[in-house]
């Protein structure tokens, strides 16, 4: 060994025993951030509190910039930090709220199988779920429902809408006609990137694997590509189980980098969507409802049909505003067998429990047709306080 050699390991021996120690400090702020949620929960209290965040955040600052760390690296930080510390909380007020969920196996129905997004997004929501997760990948949407309505499993994943290619139709459609419930969403990010299983570079291939969808999410970079056939599969998974088992230079797959990692492949180029920000959302389906502690931020979908007169929808809608509830989003879908009629689907900021919801409510159901609502379940996305780095940056 050379004295650098020598060098370097004694350099990274020393790197990888501060890591370490990272890791016991994130553990110990996790058990004190459960603390917190134990004591929130005694005393009725948000979990989510952003003036707290942000004097945390401005005392780190300044404490970065005195020892060379630049702003913009702790607030990414703590961003992850605390984003991790408010969703756990939040799963511990859920369970403590809904005892019977805290099963030893949850069996997890999604589309695809190992690597596929949904496999992924369902590694994702169960991680800080207590119990172990098994795992059953479908062939059809119909197909997850179906085993959660026979208890074949317990939750079902389903991608609902993503930033690119917007509302998954039939996964709207199948909703109505179902008696399971919504308990819970995730948003992941959909990074699409070219996928080898041997030493190749982009100019030796020939063959290019991957699901029609992504084909369209990543048709300006196809169209620059040139000479390649694209061979479409029925999933993401498949793409890269079959590059993996052709093992040759001029095929390749697209799909995620984590997901190819399960195959042996690995990524030669990445962000190939049109869109940079590519994310879909999934919703988590269950048997029996949840409630979610008014502790936590909720989210209620509902369906509905108005009845057949000029501004009924409007209607409709003001009910929320008259409320206060703010509408993320709204679908409609035709109701079969009934031309030029609509079904509306609305998510909404909001617990079933509260009161401006239950008003809400009662006002809608007196003037819909029909009303269903398919869930209340907790929001997982955590926007980040953003104002602490400019603020702390202007008072220096
Ligand atoms: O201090 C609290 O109240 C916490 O819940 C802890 C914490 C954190 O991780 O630092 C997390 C969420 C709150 O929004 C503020 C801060």
């Amino acid at each position: 060994m050379t004295d650098y050699q020598h060098k370097l390991e004694q350099i990274r021996r020393d790197i990888s025993a501060l890591d370490a120690e990272l890791l016991e400090l994130l553990a110990k702020r996790q058990q004190f951030t459960n603390q917190v949620a134990r004591t929130k929960i005694d005393a009725h209290m948000q979990v989510r509190d952003t003036s707290r965040e942000e004097q945390l955040l401005i005392k780190l600052i300044k404490q970065g910039q005195k020892i060379g760390l630049t702003p913009q690296y702790v607030t990414q930080l703590f961003h992850v930090i605390i984003e991790d510390s408010v969703l756990n909380q939040q799963m511990l007020l859920a369970q403590k709220a809904n005892p019977d969920n805290a099963l030893p196996l949850n069996r997890v129905a999604f589309l695809g199988d190992k690597g596929s997004y949904s496999y992924l997004a369902t590694q994702k929501y169960f991680s800080r779920r207590p119990g172990d997760l098994a795992e059953m990948g479908c062939q059809s949407f119909d197909e997850i429902i179906q085993a959660v309505e026979t208890n074949e499993a317990d939750y079902g994943v389903l991608p609902i809408e993503n930033t690119s290619s917007g509302s998954i139709n039939e996964v709207y459609d199948l909703l109505q006609h179902t008696h399971l419930s919504i308990i819970g969403e995730l948003t992941h990010p959909v990074e699409h990137a070219m996928l080898v299983a041997t030493d190749t570079e982009i100019s030796q291939l020939k063959t290019l694997y991957a699901h029609p969808q992504v084909f369209s999410q990543c048709s300006h970079f196809l169209a620059e590509l040139g000479n390649i056939e694209v061979k479409p599969t029925d999933s993401t998974s498949a793409a890269m189980l079959r590059v993996s088992e052709l093992a040759d230079p001029q095929v390749a797959a697209i799909g995620s980098a984590a997901g190819g990692a399960l195959y042996g492949l690995s990524p030669i180029k990445s962000n190939l969507a049109n869109q940079k920000e590519n994310h879909s959302r999934f919703i988590v389906i269950a048997r029996k409802a949840v409630r979610v502690p008014l502790q936590i931020p909720a989210k209620t979908t509902l369906v509905m049909s108005t009845v057949q007169k000029p501004g009924a929808l409007v209607e409709a809608l003001t009910v929320l505003r008259d409320n206060n509830i703010n509408m993320t989003k709204l679908e409609s879908r035709p109701i079969n067998g009934n031309p030029w009629e609509e079904m509306f689907y609305i998510d909404v900021e909001g617990n079933l429990q509260d009161g401006p919801m239950q008003k809400a409510m009662d006002a809608l159901r007196g003037m819909t047709r029909y009303l269903k609502v398919l869930g209340c379940y907790p929001t997982e996305e955590v926007s980040p306080t953003r104002v602490a780095a400019a603020s702390a940056l202007r008072e220096g």
